[in-house]
C-alpha cells in the first residue's frame, strides 16, 4: 500500500532484549552510533512485533545507512495532544459558522434536544434484530441532533449501530463513524462491508486489521484513475531526470528543469483529485477520533457522525469528530470503565467524565435508548450486574441464558465445569497482598489459586484460549503470567487487567481481586464499573477469587460477593492449595 515494510533483528543473539516498543508506535530509525537527537534516516511505524524481530512500515525507505548497525527510537506521540488542542480552538469558531453550529447549544445544555414526532418505521436489512434493538434504531432515526445508545454487555451495541447506518445511507445520508481506538473502527468496517457499502476507512494501513486493508483510503487511492495518471506522470519525470543528468547545455537544463517542475505539480494534483474522489464518493468514512482531524477531510461535511466506544472517549477527542457534523449518534455504556486519566489534577477538574455521561446526566431518557437483551452471559451470570447497575432491565437471549461450560464440545461435567458461579474464598489462608517496586498490588497465594481452578478446567476439556484471568491489578497481571509459563498446558490462557480485557469475553473468566488485609482496604476495587467490566466477561462460568472478609469491607462489593455465595458454589482456597 505504498509503504515499505523492513524486518529488524537483533545483532546479538536470536531474541530481542526487554523493550516497550508496542504495535503503532512511531519510532526513528538512526545509525546505531549517533547521537539521541541526531538526525533519524527515516520515520515509521511499528508494525509487527515479534520475540525475535521489529517489523516497522515506512513511506520512504532510506537510500543508505541500511547496511550497518541500526537503532529503533520510540518517539513520544504528541499528535494526539496536539490535535484535540486545535479541535477545542476550532470548537470556538465553529459555534457560529461551522457544520456543527446547531448541535453545540444543545450539547452545552443551552437548547434543548429535537426529535421527529413520529415513530420512524424502517425495513431492517438484519432480520434477527431484537424489539430493544428496533426501538432504537427507529429513535435514533428521529432524532433530529443528538442521540445515546446505551449498551450495557454484550447487547449487542455494534449489531444496532451498524444497522442505523445502513439505514441512514440508505436515506442518502454521508456518514463519519468513529471510534476511540482503531480496533472498534475496524470491527465496524468489517461488518459493514458485508453490506457492499460504500465507505472508505482512513487511517495508517500498519495500524488497520489486514481483514479491512482493502477498504483503506491508500488501497483505494492506488486503484483510482487519477492515481495512475500520477504514476504515470512518476515515471515520465524519472525519464527527465535522466536525461538532466546527462544534459551539458545550459539552456537544455533549463528548460528540463521547468518541465519537471510543471510534472511534480501535475503529480500532487492528481493525487490530491484521487483522495478526494474517493473520500466523496463513499456514503461512510471511517477512522478513529483522532483520525478524523486528517487534512485530508478539510472541506468535506457530513449528515450525521456516530460516535462507537463514546464512554470510552474523552469528550475532547469527541469533539475533533463532532466539529465535522449538525446531527450526532453516541454509543457506549457509562456504566463500565471510562477512558484512563493519568493526571490527577486532570481528574479533579472533571476531565474523566465523558461526553456521553454528561449528556446522560442532563437529558437521560429524552434522547437515550438502552438496549435490554444480552447475547453473552448465562442468566445467573449477568443479574448481579443487571440488578446493581441496570435497574434489573436486562434480560437473557434464550440462546445463552442456560448455556453451560460443559455444553461446549469437548468438555466433561465435572466439579469444576458444572458450576457456572463460583466464589473461591481466600481468607485465613494466609494470602497476604504485597506490593511490587512499582507500588502495584499482587498476591502470589491467590494467582496460585486461580491458576490452579484454569488447570482444572483444562483438565475437563475446556480450551486453554478459551479462559481468561483477568485482575485489576498490573503486578498480579505479570505474577499470573510466570506462573502460567511453567505449564505448556495452559500456553494459550490469557490474562489482563480488567481495564485492558474491557469490549471482550471469554467462555470462562476468573477474576483474581488480590486484595488481602487486615486493615482491609480494597483501593480502586470499589469502582463499580472496573467489577461490571470484569464480571460481565464471562459466558459461561465466572469464578471470583478473594479474601471474603477484606473485600466485604466494601459495601458494594459485599453484596457482590454475597450474590456468589447464594448463587453458585462456595470453596475455600485451602482445597486448591492442598490439591
Ligand atoms: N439481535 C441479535 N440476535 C442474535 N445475536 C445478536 C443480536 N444482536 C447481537 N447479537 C450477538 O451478540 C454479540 C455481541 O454483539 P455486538 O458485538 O454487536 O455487541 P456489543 O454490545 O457491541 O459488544 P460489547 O458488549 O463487547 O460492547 C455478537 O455475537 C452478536 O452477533
Amino acid at each position: 500500500m505504498g509503504k515499505t515494510l523492513l524486518e529488524f533483528q537483533p545483532n546479538k543473539g536470536d531474541v530481542l532484549p526487554a523493550h516497550k516498543f508496542g504495535t503503532h508506535d512511531v519510532v526513528a530509525l538512526k545509525p546505531n552510533k549517533a547521537d539521541a537527537g541526531s538526525a533519524s534516516l527515516g520515520q515509521g511505524v511499528v508494525y509487527r512485533l515479534k520475540d525475535s524481530s521489529i517489523t516497522v512500515a515506512f513511506d520512504d525507505i532510506p537510500e543508505d545507512g541500511l547496511n550497518s548497525p541500526l537503532r529503533l527510537e520510540k518517539l513520544a506521540n504528541e499528535v494526539t495532544y496536539r490535535r484535540m488542542k486545535d479541535a477545542l480552538i476550532e470548537l470556538s469558531k465553529a459555534v457560529q459558522t461551522g457544520p456543527c453550529a446547531n448541535l453545540v447549544p444543545v450539547l452545552f445544555g443551552e437548547k434543548a434536544p429535537m426529535r421527529s414526532k413520529d415513530t420512524m418505521k424502517f425495513s431492517p436489512f438484519n432480520k434477527n434484530l431484537d424489539d430493544s434493538q428496533k426501538e432504537a434504531i427507529s429513535k435514533a432515526l428521529g432524532s433530529r441532533d443528538v442521540f445515546l445508545l446505551h449498551g450495557p454487555p454484550g447487547t449487542g451495541k455494534t449489531t444496532t449501530i451498524i444497522e442505523i447506518i445502513l439505514q441512514e445511507v440508505k436515506r442518502g445520508s454521508k456518514i463519519l463513524a468513529c471510534a476511540a481506538s482503531n480496533i472498534a473502527v475496524d470491527n465496524i468496517v468489517e461488518r459493514l462491508a458485508r453490506y457492499r457499502t460504500k465507505l472508505v476507512r482512513l487511517g495508517h494501513p500498519a495500524r488497520l486489521l489486514p481483514q479491512v486493508l482493502d477498504s483503506a483510503l491508500d488501497a483505494q487511492v492506488l486503484r483510482a484513475d487519477n492515481s495512475s495518471l500520477a504514476g504515470d506522470i512518476r515515471k515520465e519525470m524519472k525519464v527527465l531526470n535522466s536525461k538532466l543528468l546527462k544534459a551539458k547545455d545550459r539552456n537544455t537544463k533549463r528548460d528540463i528543469r521547468k518541465e519537471l517542475r510543471a510534472l511534480a505539480k501535475e503529480e500532487r494534483k492528481r493525487q490530491q483529485l484521487a483522495v478526494t474522489d474517493v473520500l466523496k464518493n463513499a456514503d461512510v468514512v471511517l477512522t478513529t477520533l483522532t483520525g478524523a482531524s486528517s487534512k485530508k477531510l478539510n472541506g468535506i461535511t457530513f449528515d450525521l457522525v456516530v460516535i462507537d466506544e463514546a464512554a470510552q472517549a474523552l469528550e475532547v477527542a469527541c469533539w475533533i469528530a463532532l466539529l465535522k457534523g449538525p446531527r450526532c449518534i453516541l454509543a457506549g455504556d457509562h456504566l463500565q470503565l471510562p477512558p484512563t486519566i493519568q493526571s490527577v489534577e486532570a481528574e479533579k477538574k472533571g476531565m474523566g467524565k465523558t461526553l456521553f455521561e454528561r449528556l446522560t446526566e442532563a437529558y437521560g431518557e429524552e434522547i437515550t435508548s438502552m438496549l435490554t437483551v444480552q447475547y453473552r452471559m448465562h442468566e445467573h451470570i449477568m443479574s448481579w450486574s443487571s440488578k446493581e447497575l441496570y435497574n434489573n432491565k436486562i434480560k437473557a437471549h434464550s440462546s445463552v441464558a442456560g448455556h453451560m461450560l460443559y455444553d461446549l464440545e469437548e468438555v466433561t461435567r465435572s466439579s469444576s465445569t458444572e458450576p457456572t458461579i463460583i466464589l473461591i474464598d481466600t481468607t485465613g489462608c494466609d494470602m497476604e497482598e504485597v506490593k511490587d517496586e512499582e507500588e502495584s498490588t499482587m498476591n502470589e497465594g491467590e494467582a496460585a489459586v486461580s491458576i490452579a481452578h484454569a488447570k482444572l478446567l483444562v483438565e475437563s476439556g475446556v480450551n486453554a484460549s478459551d479462559i481468561g484471568i483477568i485482575t485489576p491489578y498490573s503486578a498480579q497481571v505479570t505474577c499470573l503470567k510466570m506462573m502460567r509459563n511453567k505449564d505448556a498446558k495452559l500456553k494459550d490462557l490469557e490474562i489482563s487487567t480488567v481495564d485492558g480485557f474491557q469490549g471482550r469475553e471469554k467462555e470462562a473468566i476468573i477474576i483474581s481481586m488480590v486484595r488481602s488485609n487486615s486493615k482491609k482496604e480494597v483501593g480502586f476495587l470499589s469502582d463499580h464499573r472496573r467489577m461490571n467490566v470484569a464480571v460481565t466477561r464471562a459466558r459461561r462460568q465466572c469464578c471470583l477469587v478473594c479474601d471474603v472478609e477484606t473485600v466485604s469491607n466494601d459495601r458494594f462489593l459485599k453484596r457482590l460477593v454475597e450474590y456468589f455465595e447464594e448463587n453458585g458454589e462456595y470453596l475455600s482456597a485451602s482445597e486448591y492449595q492442598s490439591s
